[in-house]
C-alpha cells in the first residue's frame, strides 16, 4: 500500500511529540540503532534540493567550528549542566569568549543539534555535547583538524592531476600535498607531541560504546588455556594507548600470563607519562613493526586497526616479522573491519578514504583479506563478526 499523505502527517507529528521530551538512553541498544538509522535515511530522502546543496557544501563547517566548543571548555561547561541551562551571559564569563561571538556561536551549535535551547538566552548541553567531551570526542576534534582534514582536503586536486588513478604510492599523497611534506605521515606525528596526544586519545576512544572483540570471543578459553606466568598471552602490536590490554585483563582478572603493549618509542613514553586507569598490570614496550617480534610464543600478537594503516606489502612485511617467533600455539589475531560489497558502512567508507589519503593503505573486502593473508603465507583459521556499525571480526590467522 502506497504512503499516503496523511501517513506522512502522522508520522511527522508522532516524531515531533517523541522529540518533545526524547531520552534517547531509555532506548535498549539496537532499538536505537535501528531509529536512528531509519530517521537518517528518511531525512535524506526528503531533503529539499536546496537544503542537499547547503549541507553538502558547507559540511567542512562543522569540525572547526565544534572544536572551538571544545577548545574554549564551551562543551565542557554545558555538558556539566546535567539537564540544566545557562545564560548567554554566564557563559560567556565562564568561557571567557566575547559575549556577541558567543551568540554567534551558541546559535549555529543549537542549529546543528549540537547543543540545546530551551528559551531566547538559556542553553544547555544535549547527548551530542556530551560525546564531543569524551575522551574519544575531545581527541578526534582536534586530531582530524590537524592532521586529516588537511589531506583530505587536497584529495580533489591530487586526483585531477594524478588523472583519478588509485592511490597505491606511500611517497606520493594527498597527505603530503596537504601538508606540504614529504614525510611518511606516522614520522609527521610523532614529531607533533600535541598532535600525537590528541591522536592516541583518539585511538582509546574510537570505539566508544561499540562491543569490542571480547563481546564475540572468549579469549581465555580460545587462546590462553595452560599459559604459565612467563607466557606472553596477549601481546597488543601497534596497541597505542593500551586500551585493548586494558580491556582484556579487566575482562579476564585471572588471567595467567603476559599482556604486552607494544608501540614506537614516542607512544610509549606518553603511555608511561600518562597511563589510562587500569594500565598497572600491562607491560609497555617499545618495539617497531617493520623489525622481528622480540617475544617468542605468545598465545596471541594481536593486531587491531594496524593493517589498515599500511598497503599490502607493508602488511606483508609486518605479518612475517611475526611468523619466526611463532609456536604451535601462537595466533595472530587481526581485529579489522570486512567491508561488505555492498551496503558498507558509512563510518568504514570514511575510513577508508582517511587510510588512501594518508598512507595508500585501504578498508579491505573479505577476497582482499584472503589474498594479503596468502601472499604472507598466512590462512585464516577462526573468525568472528562482532560489530554491525563498522562490520568488525576478529580473523586468528596461523601460518600456511
Ligand atoms: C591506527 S593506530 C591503532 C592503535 C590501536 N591498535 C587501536 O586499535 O586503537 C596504529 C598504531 O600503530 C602504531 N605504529 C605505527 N607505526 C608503527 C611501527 N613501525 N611499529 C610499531 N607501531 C607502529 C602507531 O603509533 C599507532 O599506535
Amino acid at each position: 500500500m502506497a504512503f499516503k499523505k496523511d501517513d506522512a502527517v502522522r508520522l511527522a507529528e508522532g516524531l515531533e511529540s517523541l522529540l518533545e521530551d526524547f531520552d534517547p538512553d531509555t532506548l535498549d541498544y539496537s532499538t536505537r540503532r535501528r531509529l536512528s538509522e531509519a530517521a537518517r535515511k528518511l531525512s535524506l530522502a526528503t531533503e529539499a534540493p536546496g537544503d542537499t546543496v547547503h549541507r553538502i557544501a558547507h559540511s567542512s563547517f562543522q569540525l572547526p567550528l565544534a572544536l572551538i566548543g571544545v577548545e574554549t571548555g564551551l562543551f565542557d561547561i554545558l555538558s556539566d549542566l546535567n539537564g540544566g541551562t545557562a545564560t548567554n551571559d554566564e557563559l560567556a564569563k565562564k568561557t571567557s569568549i566575547d559575549p556577541a561571538l558567543l551568540r554567534r556561536l551558541l546559535r549555529y551549535y543549537q542549529s546543528f543539534g549540537i547543543i540545546s535551547q530551551s528559551n531566547d538566552t538559556e542553553y544547555g548541553g544535549n547527548n551530542i555535547t556530551r560525546a564531543l567531551v569524551t575522551l574519544g570526542g575531545r581527541s578526534a576534534l582536534p586530531f582530524i583538524f590537524a592532521a586529516i582534514a588537511p589531506a583530505i582536503n587536497a584529495m580533489p586536486q591530487f586526483f585531477r592531476e594524478n588523472k583519478y588513478a588509485n592511490i597505491t604510492d606511500p611517497a606520493v599523497l594527498p597527505f603530503h600535498q596537504g601538508h606540504n611534506t614529504t614525510e611518511p605521515a606516522f614520522n609527521w606525528l610523532n614529531e607533533r607531541p600535541e598532535v600525537l596526544k590528541s591522536f592516541m586519545g583518539w585511538m582509546a576512544g574510537q570505539r566508544d560504546g561499540l562491543p569490542t572483540f571480547l563481546s564475540a570471543v572468549d579469549f581465555d578459553a580460545e587462546f590462553a588455556k595452560g599459559a604459565e606466568a612467563s607466557t606472553p598471552v596477549f601481546v597488543d602490536v601497534g596497541g597505542s594507548m593500551g586500551h585493548q590490554c586494558i580491556a582484556v585483563r579487566q575482562r579476564y582478572p585471572e588471567l595467567v600470563g603476559r599482556v604486552v603493549l607494544q608501540d614506537l618509542p614516542e607512544t610509549i613514553e606518553k603511555v608511561k607519562a600518562s597511563p589510562l586507569p587500569g594500565f598497572e598490570q600491562i607491560e609497555a614496550m617499545e618495539h617497531d613493526f617493520f623489525t622481528p617480534q622480540p617475544l617468542r610464543g605468545a598465545r596471541a600478537y594481536y593486531f587491531r586497526n594496524v593493517l589498515h594503516d599500511w598497503p599490502d606489502a607493508k602488511c606483508i612485511e609486518i605479518l612475517q616479522n611475526i611468523k619466526p617467533a611463532m609456536t604451535a600455539e601462537s595466533r595472530i589475531l587481526i581485529d579489522e573491519m570486512i567491508l561488505p560489497e555492498k551496503d558498507a558502512p558509512w563510518r568504514a567508507t570514511q575510513q577508508d578514504f582517511i587510510m588512501g589519503a594518508c598512507q595508500a593503505a585501504q578498508e579491505r573486502s573479505h577476497g582482499e583479506w584472503v589474498k594479503l593473508f596468502e601472499n604472507a603465507g598466512f590462512k585464516i583459521e577462526r573468525m568472528w563478526k562482532y560489530t554491525e556499525e563498522l562490520s568488525d571480526y576478529l580473523i586468528a590467522l596461523v601460518p600456511k
